[in-house]
C-alpha cells in the first residue's frame, strides 16, 4: 500500500526508531511522487527528523497551507513542527515517543505533499 493511503498508528514508545537504512528506503518511496519532484524531503543529519520547505506565493498562502496541515495532523493524531514565513512553510516530522523516525512521519509527510495546490 502507498504511504499516502496508510494511517498513522498510535505510537507510545517501546519500539525502536527506524534505522538509517529503513529511513532511507522510506524516503525513496516518499520522494517518488510528482509532488516531491520540485523539492524533495530530506532526512536530517541526526537521522531523527524528515524536513521539507514549501514555497508559496505570499504569507496568506503559507498560512492557508498551515491550516490544511492542521486538519490532516488532527485527523492522524500526528503533528509536525512548522516554521511559517512570507511565502514559505518549513515542515519537520519526528516521533517524540521513540526519539526518532517512525513510519508515521513518512505517512503524514505523504499526506502533506498532497495538500499543495
Ligand atoms: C497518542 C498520540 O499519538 C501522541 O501523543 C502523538 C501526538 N502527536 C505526535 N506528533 C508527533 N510528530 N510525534 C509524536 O510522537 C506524537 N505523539
Amino acid at each position: 500500500m502507498e504511504l499516502v493511503q496508510k494511517h498513522c498508528a498510535p505510537c507510545e514508545g517501546g519500539v525502536d526508531p527506524l534505522s538509517e537504512q529503513e529511513a532511507e528506503s522510506m524516503l525513496g518511496e516518499l520522494n517518488d511522487t510528482p509532488e516531491a519532484q520540485k523539492q524533495p524531503w530530506a532526512i536530517t543529519a541526526d537521522n531523527r527528523r524528515i524536513k521539507k520547505g514549501y514555497k508559496l506565493k505570499d504569507f496568506v498562502e503559507a498560512v492557508d497551507l498551515v491550516n490544511r496541515i492542521k486538519d490532516v495532523a488532527e485527523e492522524e493524531s500526528h503533528h509536525p513542527d512548522l516554521e511559517v514565513g512570507y511565502g514559505k512553510v518549513v515542515v519537520q516530522l519526528t516521533t517524540h515517543a521513540i526519539g526518532g523516525l517512525s513510519e508515521n512521519d513518512f505517512i503524514l509527510a505523504a499526506k502533506i505533499d498532497k495538500l499543495q495546490a
